[in-house]
């Protein structure tokens, strides 16, 4: 089976058609105003139109209140909200019921003892996306970070959902990731840009070669 790439904070026509070119399956809008990935509805929403029936349009958030959901899901047709704060088991259930919409939770990883938290996000997500722990800086992103964790605390692991790997892929190191931790399906953001926030349609266009090996 082939591993099904995400590609987040696609924020340029330009690097949403290398994605779709090379297979991606998902396409991942970033909503913090704080990363250099932000897309403001109105660009989200075009270049969400340019993504095909089969290839899912998420949106990333970071402990967005209703009113922001309901402000970017108005205006951007999504397929799969990402959730990448700090929020709790129950306010994940609440954001999938009140938006009728699929639900993928981010899990901070940076030892074993982290990935207990994703056995209570795994009865109420839809998905999980185990991601490194940010950098303790105050300036750090929540995620986008570029930083790897240790692959084999997944090694043989199962969770009642499916989940994706993430956190500093890059094309050198991507297939060993996926033989280590057994990901069925990867996500990627700094690995495949040139600098902070833009995506360089060869580095996607390689990752996703990578990660089909
Ligand atoms: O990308 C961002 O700027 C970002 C901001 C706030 C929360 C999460 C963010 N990104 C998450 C991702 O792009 C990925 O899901 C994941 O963290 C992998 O990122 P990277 O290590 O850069 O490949």
């Amino acid at each position: 089976m082939s591993v099904q790439v995400k590609i987040c904070g696609i924020n340029h026509p330009d690097a949403a058609a290398a994605a779709l070119a090379g297979g991606a399956r998902f396409v991942g809008l970033v909503f913090f105003e704080r990363s250099p990935r932000h897309v403001a509805p109105p660009l989200a929403a075009e270049l969400a139109r340019m993504i095909p029936t089969g290839v899912r349009t998420v949106g990333l958030f970071v402990d967005p209140d209703n009113e922001y959901l309901e402000h970017v899901v108005s205006q951007v047709p999504l397929d799969l909200i990402q959730l990448h704060g700090d929020e709790s088991p129950a306010r994940v259930a609440e954001i999938k019921a009140a938006f009728s919409m699929p639900v993928m939770k981010a899990i901070k990883v940076s030892s074993v003892e982290d990935l207990a938290a994703a056995e209570a996000y795994a009865q109420v997500a839809d998905r999980l996306l185990f991601d490194a722990k940010p950098p303790a800086k105050v300036t750090a992103l929540p995620g986008g970070n570029g930083i790897p964790f240790d692959w084999t605390i997944l090694t043989g692991r199962t969770w009642a959902k499916p989940w994706m790997l993430s956190g500093g892929l890059t094309v050198a190191n991507v297939a060993e990731a996926i033989s280590i931790s057994g990901a069925a399906s990867i996500d990627v953001s700094s690995g495949v840009e040139d600098r902070p926030g833009h995506k360089d349609p060869d580095l996607i266009r390689d990752f996703l070669r990578a990660a089909s090996h």
